[in-house]
């Protein structure tokens, strides 16, 4: 599903914030990406994305090789892929319903097909009953599962979350790492950015490290490899 070869990500003004990343991430496949700050897991996240392309080396996505798509691709690469962000990205003047129905509204999906899905992904987190409100009368939480409703709408099949437990509570935490788990289970692939070593270690994932740009391990998170 999303193949890495020897890519290097270099920002202009020259700094490399990622060296020689090789990995594969396998449909329906769940992982953590982890490392200090600044150690290149934004930037990771962002050439999945397309927000930003490598300076060398090769990234497929569905077999694509998305290094070398022109603009008028992107958007619809970017249709694979739901993008959960640290600080929520939602339009604060616009109700919950109008945020997550934003990636229909850019595809042209019909109003009646609209309000099913926001209806349908705003259940999915628990959220139904705030479909009215404005992000400001919301808690973090319930913003943070606001954005993961829009990453999930056009039900994408790759999931990519960069600190979606950030400003959290371990409770709510691991309730985000639990709708993560449930869309996992229906085959989505899921590469979640984190900080967080006692929510890795608590959970039994694949968990990649970057250290300064570059991955230092790929395997199973350490209560796993401890169990067998
Ligand atoms: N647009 C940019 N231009 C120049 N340098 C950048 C740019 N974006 C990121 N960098 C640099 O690349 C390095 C990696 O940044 P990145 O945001 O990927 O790290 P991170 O691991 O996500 O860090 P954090 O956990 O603090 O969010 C940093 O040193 C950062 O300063």
């Amino acid at each position: 599903m999303i193949r890495f070869n020897a890519v290097n990500k270099t920002y202009p003004g020259g700094f490399n914030a990622l060296r020689n990343i090789s990995f594969d991430l396998d449909a329906g496949e769940m992982a953590f990406l982890t490392g200090h700050s600044g150690a290149g897991k934004s930037t990771l996240l962002k050439l999945i994305s397309v927000m930003e392309k490598p300076t060398a080396g090769q990234i497929l996505i569905n077999n694509s090789d998305i290094s070398r798509i022109n603009y008028s691709q992107i958007p619809y690469m970017r249709r694979n892929i739901g993008m959960i962000f640290q600080n929520h990205n939602l339009l604060m003047d616009r109700t919950i319903f109008d945020n997550v129905a934003l990636p229909l509204v850019i595809e042209n999906v019909g109003h009646k097909e609209t309000r099913k899905r926001v209806e349908a992904a705003l259940e999915k987190v628990g959220l139904s009953s705030k479909i009215k409100c404005y992000p400001h009368m919301l808690s973090g939480g319930e913003q943070q599962r606001v954005g993961i409703a829009r990453a999930i709408v056009n039900k994408p099949p790759i999931i990519l979350a960069d600190e979606p437990t950030g400003n959290l509570d371990p409770k709510l935490s691991l309730d985000i790492i639990r709708l993560f788990e449930e869309f996992n289970s229906v085959g989505v692939c899921v590469l979640i950015a984190t900080h967080d070593l006692g929510l890795i270690a608590r959970m039994k994932y694949r968990t990649l490290t970057l250290k300064q740009g570059t991955m230092i391990t790929d395997g199973l998170s350490h209560s796993e490899e401890e169990e067998e």
